[in-house]
């Protein structure tokens, strides 16, 4: 089995959304991060082999997945979101093991839980430990739960939360004849954690729960008996404080689970159509009104917003209703997660929108009530808060903010909701700065293409930043990188000019004939993906770069109507969130209105050596000398031809990177960036 472990690249400082004006289309919503892990673990827990299909594939599945291998489960692999578990039956394949569970609450408190059972019955000893933010989230509640029925549990670091050892030794027994009482009023995690390791335990007896205090987030429970349910454990409930485990109950696997999209997820996309799909229905695909997710409720929060909200078995369409948006005043302990997003909603109402009964929000990734109101204040709204309640007023005038995430997924997914300022009455529309954008990793890896790819923008608010040079100065290089580094796309302008060249060597078409190569470029076939030029849907990317065709692309580049050609192709290229776009006419020509221009030179000799290491690189042999004459001859054609000659514009800024790595280019670039753009840094 390969490791299941997250990629280590670093991660994207920033993610700049331009103002966005509409959706339109279809989105497939990823997998429910809490039916995900919860058929995880009852697939590890139980008798024989489960196929669990549309995993979801993010950080908190794949602690999961890495902590079933970790305990002796066969976890295969079927496809890109199905895996196939064979479970342990109940019993402990390893008695030892240290786990990393990230920040994955769904992954930590019935982990802990069921190990805690398994530890105490058969012997074993555990360790579970996490990320910083997991040491600060309590789990008090359930090891008070589980201590009084002689599990061995203790907390190195700070009494009542993670990291946890759990141990006990082989023929141990659980007390278990006055009911097994947890607080629900924190968090219904630990109801959960206990529902799901008790079975464990029930062979012989009934089990009996009591719930101590409110039982807070209920549609989180229903999830877990639902799911308990299918397999094989029928639990009686009785009211929401007691729940009984029969006796004689043992953890049987369905064969095959499919999981529901993540009805929280979709809550994003609820709101963008509610705020933003003015000509038809935004369609959202993986969940529908029949969803055993609590946050499914959420609907009825859009719609009492004015959402216009149509529901079927698997899906869901949204249409803005009432605009501005109505503002609410809601009691919102059914629906946790989903909620925050009212809270961005609120920014967009006709008044105060009011959101109590959310204490939860405090103990969650970070303390959602304190990030929430810090973050929304920074567009201008006017937000109040207290120990259990968040009220949000809609910005009188709309501020371009920098939003802090703080490693909390939900609080970027809500950011970006507020990149529709426009849409308010914003003047002029402010783009939204997202941090650390990939902690969306933890539930919604695709989240900012997802809502990119539905998500409109007006082209002329789309950024552009060129880079224009001779030919060996690096500018494909240092695009490809800054087009990293913001998340944008990239153009290559001149692999448009090769692909010409090489569709008339493949033609056999006459290179001096104008309009017959202008119609060749008219009509190129050509894909770009992932980082490889497709024409004609083949994979032409080493080709474009042999000589011959950068010869002819050079002699072509010079017709005008080729130019012209290929005018259209290239501004289909800006779009959200942005675009580097390299050549020699992207400042002049192409984007003039670009909000960055930058030239980029070396010396004639610095080229030539670094394209003849280029090439010694790949295996084709090359002359220095020749290279550089050739090269020469090529920038004179490109400087001296009447139409878009070579030349910086005159609001570039020069970069001679003769004596620059390519590290300091890009940091040059971005630090220059940073100048033109409006965000405040508090
Ligand atoms: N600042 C730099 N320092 C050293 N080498 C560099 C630097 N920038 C780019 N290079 C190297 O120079 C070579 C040419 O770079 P690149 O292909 O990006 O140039 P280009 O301007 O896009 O060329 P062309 O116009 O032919 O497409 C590459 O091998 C690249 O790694
Ligand atoms: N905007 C552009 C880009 C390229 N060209 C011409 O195409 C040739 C190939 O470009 P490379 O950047 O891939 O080397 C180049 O020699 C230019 O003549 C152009 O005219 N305009």
């Amino acid at each position: 089995m390969e490791s299941h472990r997250a990629e280590t690249a670093p991660r994207q400082p920033f993610l700049d959304l331009p103002p966005l004006n509409g959706v339109a289309g279809t989105v497939r919503l990823p997998g429910s991060k809490s039916i995900s892990n919860r058929v995880l673990l009852l697939a590890g827990l139980c008798a024989g082999t489960t196929a669990v299909h549309d995993l979801l594939d993010s950080d908190d599945t794949r602690v999961m997945l890495d902590a079933l291998a970790a305990l002796g489960c066969d976890i295969e692999r079927l496809g890109p979101s199905s895996v196939r578990v064979q479970g342990l039956d109940g019993r402990l394949r390893v008695q030892e093991a240290r786990l990393f569970l990230g920040n994955a609450g769904t992954a930590m408190r019935p982990l802990a839980a069921a190990l805690a059972v398994l530890a105490t019955l058969q012997g074993g000893r555990f360790e579970l430990a996490g990320v910083a933010r997991m040491h600060e989230r309590p789990i008090g509640d359930l090891v008070d739960a589980l201590r009084p029925l002689g599990c061995n549990i203790a907390c190195p670091g700070n009494e009542g939360y993670p990291p946890l050892r759990l141990s006990g030794s082989a023929g141990g027994a659980l007390a278990l004849d006055a009911p097994v009482r947890v607080r629900g009023d924190v968090s219904s995690q630990f109801l959960t954690a206990l529902l799901m390791a008790l079975p464990l335990a029930a062979a012989e007896r009934a089990v009996v729960i009591e719930v101590e205090g409110e039982l807070i987030s209920r549609p989180y429970v229903e999830i877990t008996l639902n799911l308990l349910a299918r397999f094989g454990i029928d639990v009686r409930r009785e009211g929401w404080q007691r729940f009984t485990i029969p006796a004689g109950s043992a953890y049987r696997s369905p064969g095959a689970i499919h999981v529901e999209g993540d009805a929280s997820s979709a809550s994003y996309f609820i709101a963008a159509g509610a705020i933003a799909a003015t000509a038809a229905p935004l369609r959202i695909e993986g969940v529908g009104a029949d969803s055993i997710q609590g946050d499914i409720h959420f609907i009825e929060a859009a719609r009492a917003m004015g959402a216009e909200v149509l529901t079927g078995p698997n899906w869901l369409e949204v249409q803005r209703g009432a605009w501005p948006l109505r503002a609410i005043d809601l009691d919102a302990n059914h629906i946790p997660d989903a909620a925050m997003t009212l809270a961005v909603m609120g920014l967009y109402a006709d008044g105060r929108t009011r959101l109590h009964n959310i204490a939860s929000w405090r103990v969650k990734e970070t303390d959602r009530i304190s990030a929430m109101a810090t973050e929304l204040r920074k567009f201008g709204a006017m937000v109040d808060e207290g120990e259990d309640w968040l009220s949000i007023e809609p910005p009188s005038h709309w501020h371009a903010a920098a939003i802090h995430t703080y490693d909390d997924h939900r609080m970027a997914m809500c950011a970006s909701l507020a990149a529709f300022n426009g849409l308010a009455g914003a003047t002029p529309p402010v783009p939204v700065r997202v941090l650390d954008p990939g902690c969306v990793a933890k539930t919604f890896p695709t989240y900012f293409d997802a809502l990119l790819g539905v998500a409109t923008a007006s082209q002329q608010q789309v950024p552009v930043i060129t880079v224009d040079g001779p030919t060996a100065s690096g500018k494909g290089t240092l695009s490809s990188e800054l087009a990293a580094a913001l998340g944008y796309h990239h153009l290559d302008s001149g692999a448009l000019y090769r692909a010409t060249a090489l569709a008339v060597l493949e033609a056999g078409a006459d290179a001096g004939n104008e309009a017959a190569v202008a119609a060749l470029a008219a009509r190129l076939p050509i894909r770009f993906e992932l980082q490889r030029v497709l024409l004609e849907g083949i994979d032409v990317s080493d080709r474009l770069r042999e000589e011959r065709v950068g010869l002819l692309a050079s002699q072509i580049s010079a017709l005008p109507a080729v130019r012209a050609a290929l005018v259209e192709l290239q501004l289909g290229f800006r779009r959200a969130p942005g675009l580097v776009a390299d050549g020699r006419d992207m400042g002049t020509v192409i984007f003039p209105g670009a909000a960055l221009k930058v030239f980029l030179t070396a010396s004639a000799a610095q080229r030539a050596e670094r394209r003849h290491k280029q090439l010694i690189s790949k295996g084709i042999s090359a002359n220095l000398d020749s290279l550089r004459a050739d090269l020469e001859a090529r920038d004179a054609r490109d400087m001296q031809r009447s139409a878009a000659p070579l030349r910086p514009a005159q609001d570039a800024r020069l970069l001679d990177n003769s004596a620059l790595s390519i590290e300091a280019s890009v940091e040059q670039v971005l630090a220059w960036w940073e100048d033109v753009q409006p965000f405040a840094t508090r």
